[in-house]
């Protein structure tokens, strides 16, 4: 939808999209002209400039930050927490809520939010979680997805 070479990027400072073009290292608010805007719409539909995951995340104890604000220490191996994980799935599965869930057993510190991270961009995730989420549609929930984390389940909600 947009004349070669711009290409839409998001500014977190305004908290909106800018256009950039990387020839003349120009950046601007309104649309190029000759933007087919109805193009660009559909554009930004596949391909979100940001996106909001809740997500459930089990520690292992090859986890980066083996640590949580849940008691007990973390011993189990990602084998352990990739089956516990799948018992979580199979829960969503079943019509349980994803908030309650992750409120009850992520070890990330957004549990406290039903596992809501907010609105990220391309680059704020580790590659392989931003790669997941971003593949994500609106309501769908992932499959077990790995990061130097942990285990994560993820669901798009924006
Ligand atoms: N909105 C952002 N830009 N926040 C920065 C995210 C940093 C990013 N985090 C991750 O990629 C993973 C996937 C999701 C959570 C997460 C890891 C950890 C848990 O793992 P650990 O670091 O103990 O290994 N939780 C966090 O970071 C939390 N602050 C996420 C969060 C919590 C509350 C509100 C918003 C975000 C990274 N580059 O490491």
């Amino acid at each position: 939808g947009l004349p070669e070479p711009w290409t839409v990027r998001f500014s977190k400072s305004k908290s909106r999209q800018y256009f950039f073009n990387p020839q003349t290292k120009q950046s601007q608010w309104e649309e190029p002209e000759e933007t087919d805007h109805a193009a660009l719409k559909k554009y930004l539909v596949e391909h979100p400039l940001r996106v909001r995951c809740l997500h459930l995340l089990i520690k292992h104890k090859d986890s980066k930050r083996p640590a949580s604000h849940r008691a007990d220490p973390i011993t189990i191996t990602k084998e352990e927490a990739l089956e516990e994980l799948s018992v979580y799935q199979r829960k969503i599965e079943q019509g349980e809520k994803f908030e309650d869930l992750a409120k009850f057993r992520s070890d990330c510190s957004s549990f406290k939010r039903g596992g809501d991270l907010g609105f990220f961009a391309h680059g704020d995730m580790q590659p392989s979680f931003e790669k997941a989420a971003f593949a994500l549609k609106v309501g769908q929930i992932s499959g077990p997805v790995e990061s130097a984390s942990g285990v994560h389940l993820i669901k798009r909600v924006a």
